[in-house]
């Protein structure tokens, strides 16, 4: 069990909530200093700029315009120059940004400048399709363990890596520096999964299971619910018929994979 339970705000949802205004930093700050006083919704934004701009520097692109990013991040350039100030990075009049330049800078916000090992625990449907996904890796989150509680699991390898046993979940994760734990069990497994994990020296865990889980003030908890993010798109959906209805006319159109604060949802 973990000893000392603060909920530390409890679980963090993923993006959805309004920004808190932050006071933009001075240039002079360091990046971590930057890093605290970034809004939570700009943070999310951030990731997915670092995808797109990663994809862009793939395909050879040097330079481009915040409206070119914004674009493909699918986000208004005003919000976009807004994130990018709270890193300290304005571009460049006429030239725009530089992609290598930006993407260093992301990364370092994000603290992706090292890998973080994952360990999934759960290996059922999503904990599968989690383990069998080769994008995390390339993204700086290799996947070090998979464990679970079912005899039949335990030894079969799923994505290449053998299922563990949960009674092995804090030995295996401080031998393998695991920082990240992914939890895709049923909910009332979720706690005594998290208490290992924890006790194992992880410090962020991501939770798929539908409970809210206790956790002492040093763990960083994220919270993702499909379901959550569905009913925003359903509340979306009825708002414009509503719109329609009232007006006649259409609610102009929202950009593209654009959730409500403009994080991309799905992709
Ligand atoms: N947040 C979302 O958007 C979202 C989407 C899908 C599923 N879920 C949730 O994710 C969880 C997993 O869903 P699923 O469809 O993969 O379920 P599943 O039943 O297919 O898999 C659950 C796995 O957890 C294992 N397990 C059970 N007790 C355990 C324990 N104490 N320790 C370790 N492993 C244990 C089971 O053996 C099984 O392999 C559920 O809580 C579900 O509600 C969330």
């Amino acid at each position: 069990m973990a000893a000392a339970r603060g909920q530390r705000g409890g679980e963090r949802d993923a993006p959805s909530a309004a920004e808190v205004t932050m006071p933009i930093p001075p240039v002079s700050d360091t990046p971590m200093q930057r890093a605290r006083a970034i809004p939570e919704a700009a943070v999310a934004r951030l990731a997915v700029y670092l995808r797109v701009l990663s994809g862009m520097a793939e395909q050879g692109t040097v330079t481009l315009s915040s409206e070119e990013l914004a674009a493909a991040a699918g986000v208004n350039s005003a919000k976009l120059r807004k994130d990018l100030s709270y890193i300290g990075s304005y571009g460049t009049r006429g030239v725009g940004y530089e992609v290598s330049v930006l993407v260093d800078q992301i990364e370092r916000i994000l603290g992706l400048t090292r890998n973080h090992s994952v360990a999934v625990v759960g290996i059922g449907n999503l904990g599968h399709a989690l383990a069998n996904y080769g994008g995390f890796p390339s993204r700086g989150f290799p996947v070090a363990a998979l464990f679970d509680v079912d005899p039949d699991l335990v030894g079969v390898p799923v994505g290449g890596l053998p299922v563990s046993h949960i009674d092995d979940i804090p030995r295996i994760c401080a031998e393998r520096e695991v920082s990240i734990g992914v939890i895709a069990t049923p909910p009332a497994a979720a706690q005594a999964v998290c208490d290992r994990l924890v006790a194992g020296g992880v410090a962020s865990i991501v939770n798929f299971a539908p409970v809210v889980l206790q956790v002492p003030d040093h763990v960083e908890v994220r919270k993702v619910d499909l379901a959550v993010e569905l009913q925003i798109l359903s509340f979306h959906v009825a708002r414009r018929a509503d719109s329609m209805n009232v007006n006649g006319t259409a609610m102009p159109p929202k950009m593209n994979g654009a959730g409500v604060d403009g994080v991309v949802i799905g992709r």
